[in-house]
């Protein structure tokens, strides 16, 4: 490849964060970061669930939710002007007054979002007992739509965190056509330490799909902790790329030939006798 990284292969970052309750100080963060990209182009920058705001107060993220706009601007402006395609991991979208959807939008390097998920699958868990429990629902509006989009990586499929644990889903995008599936996450250390290598390594297997996973790490302002670990994989579930701790990036590149050879050698999708309705 060259240095401008034309005619390189499609090559696919995540941010591994640790986001305070000021959506201003994580953009900061974010922008810090982008000055020390790859100069691989085309380039994915995969961000985790929450990146803009990880609050004390669920009435903290409804306020931002409400001021959304101008920070998917920034973020429009940040993909221009360092020619990346971005996951903003999940942003708060207004739904009414009390609650709003956590979305995972995906922008192209031209600043337009070209795709938008809403997180389907909402996190009301008792963890345990030093962690607590968790009730998404409370402010948070489940999504009805599977999404899965064209792009120059290949055909990108969208989830969110607890999605992670409902292999349906994910047959669903498979179905659908998806290449790579994007899972932004802010998993607790629990949870984290028990399931989560497992659970992305079975369903980049069973989806054979890369699986991109950017992950909140560390003690966030809010007093959460988040288990970090961010992780790619390979769509025969090899490890690409991973980072247990700490403020960074991971990258891989995308081979669709290989995922289409593994796909011709292991036909899953035709070997499914489970094809169960979307939702
Ligand atoms: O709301 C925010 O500020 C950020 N979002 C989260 O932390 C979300 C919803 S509460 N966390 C998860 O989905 C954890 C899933 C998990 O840990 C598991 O499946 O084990």
């Amino acid at each position: 490849m060259n240095k401008q990284g034309i005619n390189s292969a499609p090559a696919i970052i995540a941010l591994q964060m640790c986001s305070g309750l000021n959506p201003d100080d994580n953009i900061a963060k974010l922008k810090q970061a982008l000055q020390t990209l790859p100069t691989a182009r085309p380039l994915l920058v995969c961000l985790p669930e929450a990146f803009l705001v990880f609050s004390k107060h669920a009435g903290d993220t409804l306020l931002v939710s409400q001021r959304i706009e101008q920070y998917k601007q920034q973020l429009s402006e940040l993909c221009r002007k360092h020619n990346i395609w971005l996951n903003a991991g999940t942003l708060p979208e207004p739904y009414n007054q009390h609650k709003y959807y956590a979305a995972s939008h995906l922008f192209n390097n031209q600043g337009n979002i070209v795709a938008s998920y809403n997180k389907i699958h909402l996190f009301d868990v008792e963890v345990d007992d030093q962690t607590g429990s968790y009730r998404e629902s409370d402010f948070t509006q489940a999504g009805d739509e599977v999404v899965v989009v064209d792009s120059p990586f290949g055909k990108i499929g969208l989830t969110v965190c607890y999605d992670l644990r409902f292999a349906g889903l994910f047959n669903a995008l498979v179905r659908k056509g998806a290449e790579i599936i994007l899972v932004p996450s802010a998993f607790t250390v629990p949870t984290g330490k028990a399931h989560w290598q497992p659970l992305l390594a079975a369903r980049a297997i069973e989806t054979q799909c890369y699986v991109i996973a950017a992950a909140q790490y560390g003690v966030h302002e809010n007093g959460r902790q988040t288990y970090g670990h961010s992780l790619m994989l390979s769509p025969w579930g090899e490890t690409l790329s991973e980072k247990s701790t700490g403020l960074g990036f991971i990258s891989c590149t995308v081979d669709l030939n290989q995922l289409h050879k593994i796909r011709r050698d292991m036909p899953l999708q035709s070997h499914q006798r489970f094809r169960e309705p979307l939702l």
